[in-house]
């Protein structure tokens, strides 16, 4: 049924005119790509994932989630991204971004930690101590493309593969793997969320998940943002997942870091669900209905002037009433 819905929606921009002709031609070839079943399957085990909201639990329990970025020009992306996360049900969000950064993104909100330590030149020894309580981190939102920090992350992520923390590369974090893919490759668990350019970068026309395979080897999912949100599962299924097409046709920017931050949270509880047993792919698709369900209402309200800033103002509603326990 869920699926259902949203085709309807689709529709009914369709026919308000509300959409361009180009985005109605693919709505009406991706709508083909995921069964109601499958999406039925993966909306039952997203909710499931979600822990149960009990007293007995303390702060950090239901998620400690880490977002690497921030710098002198962007200061948002790491903001949307933590602050996404904690909206969703994260209990601790810390930020490790540049020092330019850091007084700023502490002034957008008390409850991000911010460790001014990326481009410190003892940035993993300052990291260090906090990574291991981690649940999960997002790279590379607002992260910039300094020399620098690009070797600080190159060091974190050779930190992550040896210590085994789950690491979402996103935006310039994905930059850096178009410099060394070795970095991602065979990366046990990591999750990359290329929009559409980064994907051309990474991978250029590969679409087949046996060429994808070849590149990032067999422990690596990969979130294809679009229109129609592609989940490239080579870990278990070997199968590509097409999320149907929803959210407008409004594009601000942001939307990839609300994203990448709802991700960290939905797998960090994926992971900690002893049923699941794939993790990365329920992850994936909780957080990209998500993103789109917090799209489309935003665009209700506020139409052409929707910001990033309005939608995770959504995601609480929007968590309700399509992951909640009642
Ligand atoms: N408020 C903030 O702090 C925000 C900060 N952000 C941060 O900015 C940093 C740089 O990220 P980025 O994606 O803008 O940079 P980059 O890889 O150079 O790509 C730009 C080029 O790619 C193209 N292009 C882009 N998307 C496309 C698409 N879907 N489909 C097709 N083409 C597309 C586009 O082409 P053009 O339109 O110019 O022809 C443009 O030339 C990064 O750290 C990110 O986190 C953002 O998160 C936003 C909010
Ligand atoms: N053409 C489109 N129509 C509808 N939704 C889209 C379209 N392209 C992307 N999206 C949705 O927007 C969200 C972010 O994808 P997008 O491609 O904008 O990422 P991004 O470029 O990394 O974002 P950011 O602005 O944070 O850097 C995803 O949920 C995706 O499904």
């Amino acid at each position: 049924m869920p699926f259902a819905v949203l085709s309807k929606r689709a529709g009914f921009l369709l026919a308000s005119g509300r959409v361009s002709r180009s985005i109605q031609a693919m709505a009406r070839r991706n709508s083909a790509g995921m069964s109601d079943s499958v999406y039925g399957d993966l909306l039952e085990r997203a909710r499931a994932v979600v822990p149960r909201l009990e007293t007995n639990l303390h702060k950090g329990q239901a998620g400690r989630i880490g977002i690497v970025g921030g710098s002198v020009e962007y200061t948002g992306a790491p903001y949307f991204a933590g602050i996404s996360a904690l909206r969703v049900g994260a209990d601790l969000v810390h930020v490790f971004c540049c020092q330019s950064a850091a007084m700023v993104i502490k002034s957008y909100s008390p409850d991000l930690i911010v460790h001014p330590v990326l481009d410190d030149h003892c940035a993993m020894e300052k990291m260090e101590k906090w990574l291991d309580r981690l649940h999960v981190l997002v790279v590379g939102p607002g992260l910039g493309r300094e020399h620098a920090v690009l070797e600080n992350v190159a060091a974190l992520l050779k930190h992550c593969r040896h210590s085994g923390i789950k690491v979402i590369l996103d935006a310039d974090a994905l930059h850096l793997l178009t410099l060394d893919f070795s970095l991602a490759r065979d990366l046990s668990g990591a999750i990359l969320t290329p929009n559409a350019v980064e994907y051309r970068r990474l991978f250029g026309e590969t679409k087949s998940l046996n060429d994808l395979r070849e590149i990032i080897g067999k422990e690596v999912t990969v979130l294809e943002k679009g229109l129609s949100d592609k989940i490239y599962d080579v870990t278990l299924t070997n199968q590509v997942y097409y999320v149907p097409p929803g959210g407008s046709a409004r594009r601000c920017g942001g939307q990839g870091d609300l994203l990448s931050g709802a991700l960290a949270t939905f797998y960090c509880w994926a992971l900690n669900c002893k049923q699941e047993t794939n993790p990365a792919l329920v992850a994936c698709f909780a957080a990209s209905i998500l993103t789109k369900h917090c799209n489309e209402e935003a665009f209700r309200e506020k139409g052409r002037g929707t910001l990033c800033c309005d939608m995770i103002e959504q995601i609480p509603k929007i968590f309700r009433k399509h992951f909640e326990h009642f």
